[in-house]
């Protein structure tokens, strides 16, 4: 860091500091996010902090399990990681979920083996779980001791909660445990290891953060600055959801149309030089194209045309 001058304090001062996961399933999507968002950056072989080269902005990379407590403690001022990850961080007061980022989409699920006896958490309580998430399963299982009466007293054993770093799916075969807490996406990893699952704590997807409590003789236009990343992302994460569709249509079709093609706000009706007929301009949302492309077709649309978004402000 010291031959680019990057632990200067004046290097960094005066700018927006971003924490981006350095590794792991958050940071390619990280990264075209970024892209999309046209924050311009070169990052240095093995240095974690680089400045972007069209903003005041420095971006921080570091683990996404300890960007909840730098956004949260003011050290740097916005943020991408996971829900989950400021939950076990104990760091929910202490920063703000700005917006949903539409990726990083997973659940914290209960596993077991599945040809065990135990088949609920009932079963599995006052037993032995490997996890990552020791808090959160702590308070998970913590509230269900209470609720069986499980004390600790002989008989009454309490839920023993062990933390591993990684490859969580291979404790049960290992034999270190009963049952694990980890996340499940596909459920490739879960199926892989011979387990199912028999709760889900959460539902989790990546989220942009900021601090609470911002340090205090932080730059003036700081507010700005975080608004203006927001807004930028905000336009990549809604160009990713929608398509632009366009079509052509007879005019005594057009309310039917029209109607599977709302739009955001109104969708763009214009005349096409041939009488009698009207072309279409509307968002629409991804997930439903193929659906509302059938349909249209059904109500007597033509030449019917989707058009992916590179960005967007709406
Ligand atoms: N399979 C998945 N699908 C979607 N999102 C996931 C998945 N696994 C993890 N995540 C999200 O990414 C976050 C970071 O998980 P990841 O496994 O990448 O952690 P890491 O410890 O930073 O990286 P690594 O596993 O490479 O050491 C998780 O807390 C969760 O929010
Ligand atoms: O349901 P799936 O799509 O299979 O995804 C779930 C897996 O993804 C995560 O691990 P990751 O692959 O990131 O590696 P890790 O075990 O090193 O954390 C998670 O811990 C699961 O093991």
């Amino acid at each position: 860091m010291t031959s680019l001058g990057l632990t200067d304090a004046d290097v960094l001062s005066g700018r927006l500091l971003f924490a981006i996961p350095k590794k792991g399933r958050l940071y390619e999507k990280c990264l075209s996010l970024l892209a999309g968002a046209d924050i311009q950056f070169r990052r240095h072989a093995r240095l974690d902090v680089c400045l972007v080269l069209n903003h005041p902005i420095a971006l921080v990379f570091l683990p996404a399990s300890d960007i909840p407590s730098f956004v949260g403690k003011g050290n740097v001022d916005l943020g991408i990681t996971g829900h989950d990850v400021i939950l076990e961080a104990e760091m929910e007061e202490h920063v703000t979920e700005v917006l949903r980022l539409n990726f990083g989409k997973c659940s914290l699920k209960v596993q077991v083996p599945e040809h065990s006896p135990i088949q609920s958490v009932e079963d599995l309580a006052g037993k032995r779980i490997v996890t990552s998430f020791e808090v959160l399963a702590g308070k998970y299982f913590k509230a269900m001791d209470e609720r069986l009466g499980l004390t600790g007293e002989e008989g009454k054993e309490k839920t023993q909660i062990e933390y591993v770093g990684g490859s969580v799916e291979a404790a049960c075969s290992l034999g270190l445990a009963d049952g694990i807490v980890d996340l499940v996406e596909s459920g490739d990893t879960m199926r892989a290891a011979g387990l199912h699952a028999i709760a889900d704590l959460l539902h989790t997807e990546a989220v942009l953060i900021k601090s609470t409590r911002p340090k205090p003789n932080r730059p003036a236009d700081l507010e700005a600055n975080i608004s203006l990343v927001t807004s930028r992302i905000a336009g990549v994460i809604a160009a990713s959801k929608y398509v632009l569709c366009q079509y052509n249509v007879p005019r005594d079709k057009l309310s039917a149309a029209i109607a599977l093609t709302p739009g955001r706000r109104a969708p763009t009706v214009s005349p096409l030089e041939e009488a009698g007929w009207a072309a279409v301009s509307s968002m629409v949302e991804k997930k439903s194209i193929a659906r509302i492309m059938d349909d249209l077709v059904r109500v007597g649309a033509e030449d019917v045309l989707t058009f992916t978004l590179d960005n967007c402000r709406v």
